[in-house]
């Protein structure tokens, strides 16, 4: 299937469009310090959070839901043990599912349940690089909940973790990298205020698993901006472009929140305004997104919308 930069930009706005207008119930297993900014950041894309994270609920609910997130932040026993059943029951589901590897690495409970809930194959993988590397087995890892290596650093493990688990693999940071081990995306958008609030990287797991649940439901079909209808619907349905959506418009209201803010406090709240403002139609003309795909015949061979080779990440049909 071809996904050049504008057919994931058009496809990512495409999604936004489905998920606004079938809002994903999104199960949310995450930790004690973001629960309150990612249920925010979900009601504000527009899909319903739900918080549920005990034990023998954890489970049914997985069950039900459009998109499970299980972020290892906080990971209490019973945390631990609702994921271990959501995980288990997505799976006889099929609910698309969301891991992220809060500050795995040097911390021996979380770094130990993110290989076992890797084994069960998430739909997608969200971390930032020093996460990735340690889920890949490719480093010691980072020195907390920040990141201390670059997205490409990670591009390696990111690329290894993916084809082992069949995954995509999400890896944040200055500009994003996500990769199903075939074909990678690099995303530039953003704002560096996104690091400087609490939720930042949690938040968009979220958004990601709200995304893979919109994509889930648009298998149906429907035309993506000029897509043709079977088209576009194989498109939306795929959790790679499903997983580049949610950065592509999660990082451009970012970058509409940064613009009308002072400072950290102000962009928490404009970034909230942004999720819940931003267009199908400003996330086109925005979008900074390029494409390698390794079963392309150049070797290495890049593509940019709309640009010539070695230009700047493309604006698709800005
Ligand atoms: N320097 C930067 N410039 C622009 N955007 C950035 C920058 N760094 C991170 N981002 C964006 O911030 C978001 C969160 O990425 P980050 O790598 O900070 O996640 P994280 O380390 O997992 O965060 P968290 O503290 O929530 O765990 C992503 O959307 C990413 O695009
Ligand atoms: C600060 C912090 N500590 C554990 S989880 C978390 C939120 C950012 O990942
Ligand atoms: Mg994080």
């Amino acid at each position: 299937m071809r996904t050049d930069p504008a057919h994931l930009i058009d496809a990512s706005a495409a999604l936004l469009g489905r998920l606004r207008e079938h809002p994903p119930l999104v199960q949310c297993i995450t930790n004690s310090v973001v629960t309150n900014v990612t249920a925010n950041a979900l009601l504000a894309i527009g899909a319903a959070p739900a918080m549920v994270d005990i034990r023998e609920e954890a489970g049914l609910f997985a069950g039900i839901a459009g998109g499970l997130l299980v972020n290892l932040g906080t990971p209490a026993e019973e945390q631990r043990d609702a994921a271990r059943e959501s995980v288990a029951a997505a799976s006889v589901a099929g609910t698309p599912w969301v891991l992220d590897p809060v500050a795995i690495g040097a911390l021996p409970v979380r770094t130990a349940l993110a290989h076992e809930l890797v084994a069960a194959r998430p739909t997608a993988i969200r971390g930032n690089a020093s996460e990735i590397i340690a889920l890949a087995g490719a480093g010691a890892g980072g020195r907390g909940v920040d990141a201390a290596d670059s997205t490409d650093a990670a591009a390696d493990a990111a690329t290894s973790l993916a084809l082992a688990h069949a995954s995509v693999v999400a890896v944040s940071g200055p500009v994003d990298l996500i990769t199903d081990g075939r074909r990678t995306a690099r995303i530039a958008n953003g704002d560096a205020l996104l690091t400087r609030i609490t939720g930042g990287g949690c938040a968009l797991g979220a958004v990601t698993a709200a995304f893979l649940g919109a994509s889930r439901d648009a298998s149906a079909g429907g035309a993506a901006g000029d897509l043709g209808e079977r088209t576009a619907g194989a498109l939306l349905a795929d959790p790679f472009v499903a997983t580049v959506a949610a950065t592509v418009v999660y990082t451009i209201a970012a970058e509409l929140a940064a613009e009308r803010s002072t400072g950290p406090g102000s962009f928490a709240v404009a970034f909230l305004d942004a999720l819940a403002l931003v267009t199908p139609a400003e996330v086109i003309a925005r979008a900074k997104v390029t494409v390698t795909d390794a079963a392309a015949s150049a070797p290495g061979s890049e593509t940019a919308s709309d640009a010539a080779p070695n230009a700047e990440p493309a604006t698709a049909r800005a």
